[in-house]
């Protein structure tokens, strides 16, 4: 069976921001979009749920193991890309990879070159040396190496050019046929189309959307034809008010 994340009230507090009790559960081999607004906590929750912030309530379990009880075996199972993750800047990819790569148990040094070579990161450079958009897909790289069943990505598109964004989408694809699970944020919804499976959105630190993409679909529809039956009857009503008795069934 594949593994699930399951988020359960998690809650924080900040002295102008509270993250409400958020609840949902991703499974492995789906891609979540979590939507939301600039300041809406999308960074505040992935940060909680990949064990970098230990400071809240509520709990994270991945594969029936708590992060709040065992937070070592959970990080092994998790991991985060964002701009706010710092390696060793004054080395190489490579060297990152010899130091940091042994203390996760599933670590794959084959993976790393070969996920390096995909996204075309220069093994020999000094990270400080790359741009925003390289340093994005190191981690990546860093994080197909580590081989967990969850990836966390904060707002990963953000400093990639449009040629590689649409790259993105198939490297996203060919993640989840690997089984692992994407929980990635954005507040491009356009970066998400043909890809998500569910949809979180949060709003000033409230969950106020948790679907599927397929079920949002419908509902839109719905709306739609609603509109559509509202504007016939609005048609009906100014034929009616110009006099045209013939079309009162409108
Ligand atoms: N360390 C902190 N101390 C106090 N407030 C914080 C801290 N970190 C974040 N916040 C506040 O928490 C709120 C949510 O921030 P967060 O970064 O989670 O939002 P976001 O949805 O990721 O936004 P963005 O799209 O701009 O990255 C903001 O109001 C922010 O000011």
């Amino acid at each position: 069976m594949a593994a699930v994340l399951e988020c359960v009230g998690v809650e924080k507090q900040y002295k102008d921001f509270a993250l409400k009790p958020v609840n949902f559960v991703l499974e492995a081999g789906y891609l979540t979009g979590l939507i939301g607004i600039n300041g809406a906590g999308k960074t505040t929750l992935l940060n909680i749920l990949s064990g970098l912030d230990r400071k809240f309530s509520g709990d994270v379990i991945i594969g029936g193991i708590s992060l709040k009880r065992n937070p070592s075996a959970v990080k092994q199972r998790v991991s985060l890309v964002s701009e706010r993750i710092t390696f060793f800047l004054d080395k190489t990819p490579l060297e990152n990879g010899q130091i940091l790569g042994k203390y996760f148990d599933n670590w794959s040094m084959e993976e790393f070159y070969v996920w390096m070579d995909r996204l075309e990161i220069p093994k020999g450079k000094q990270i400080y040396q790359f741009s925003k958009g390289m340093k994005m897909k190191f981690q990546l790289c860093f994080a197909m190496a580590h081989r967990t069943e969850f990836i966390l990505m904060d707002e990963p598109t953000a400093g990639f050019d449009p040629v590689f964004r649409r790259d993105f989408l198939r490297i996203l694809q060919d993640i989840m046929e690997k089984g692992t699970g994407i929980l990635m944020s954005t507040h491009i919804t356009g970066d998400l189309d043909n890809i998500a499976d569910y949809i979180l959105l949060l709003d000033h630190g409230e969950l106020k959307i948790n679907d599927t993409r397929e079920a949002l679909e419908d509902k839109v529809k719905r709306e739609i034809i609603q509109g559509y039956m509202e504007k016939r009857l609005h048609i009906g009503e100014l034929l009616k008010r110009n006099g045209d008795r013939k079309n009162d069934i409108l």
